[in-house]
């Protein structure tokens, strides 16, 4: 483990009852990186990132074994997860604004945490916005419904409201799957921007974006850790054939 370690991933196992999805994963990343999952639909990559701050747990019958380590804390040992959850903060493939103004929709977390004072709500919520880019698109109608704009600002509006409570990682599955082209390259420049300040990662099922913008990707193939380095090597000089395989599109 390096300085850098932010996450560090000991022989994880996941059931989900009988079935195990994830087997003996081990992985570490770092702060100020993008770490991309990838791999075939069914292989985890979605399993992976939600049990980084222990979203799994809502599920009925999951186990899991092994050890995660936040800033060398172990997540799944005596914790807060109210407070795991705003450490490592969540954005899902569907953009999921809540039905309420974008202001309220970025000022929840800071409610929830119990800011009330509205001059420093007011601060937050500009901060969040100009820091996931939406702010100069939307600071004239923060009163208006979050879901009365595109599909990609709704995105970021939600990358906003990830951001408000101050987190220091950033989990965001598929982030782009359900937008447009322009809508990608816009949440593919913020999240190098973010990078700067926070550690990323990011499952995509888009291999030219894991190649764009990672630093590191994972490959995972049913539920193994097939092959873990630096993106330039997942994609121009894969150890194994089975990341050969599948970058080269043979399968999956
Ligand atoms: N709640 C659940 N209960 C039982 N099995 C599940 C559950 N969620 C996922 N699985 C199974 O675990 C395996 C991994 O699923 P997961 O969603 O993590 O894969 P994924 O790589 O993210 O797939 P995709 O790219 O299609 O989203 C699959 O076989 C899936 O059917």
């Amino acid at each position: 483990m390096n300085k850098n370690t932010k996450f560090s991933v000991k022989d994880l196992d996941l059931y989900y009852g009988d079935f195990q999805a994830l087997k003996k994963i081990n992985i570490e990343m770092e702060k100020n990186e993008i770490t991309a999952l990838i791999g075939p639909s069914g292989c985890g990559k979605s399993t992976f990132i939600r049990t980084l701050n222990r979203m799994n747990d809502e599920i009925d019958g999951v186990r899991v074994e092994g050890k995660i380590e936040l800033d060398e804390q172990d997540i799944y040992g005596d914790i807060d997860i109210i407070k795991l959850r705003s450490r490592v903060g969540m954005v899902f493939q569907k953009p999921n604004p809540f039905p309420m103004s974008i202001y309220d929709n970025v000022a929840y977390g800071p409610r929830a945490h119990g800011i009330k004072k509205k001059s420093i709500l007011d601060e937050l919520v500009e901060k969040s916005l100009k820091n996931a880019a939406i702010w100069d698109e939307v600071k004239d109608r923060l009163n208006k419904s979050a879901l009365s704009v595109s599909g990609g600002q709704q995105q970021r509006i939600c990358i906003a409201r990830a951001l408000a409570v101050e987190p220091e990682v950033l989990l965001m599955d598929e982030p782009t799957s359900a937008l447009d082209p322009i809508a990608t390259l816009k949440i593919e420049d913020l999240a190098v921007k973010l990078k700067e300040d926070y550690t990323i990662i990011m499952v995509t099922h888009n291999m030219q974006q894991a190649a764009r913008i990672s630093d590191k990707t994972a490959f995972f193939l049913m539920g193994e850790l097939i092959e873990f380095d630096n993106t330039e090597n997942i994609f121009s000089n894969p150890k194994n054939q089975k990341t050969e395989d599948y970058i080269t599109g043979r399968f999956g």
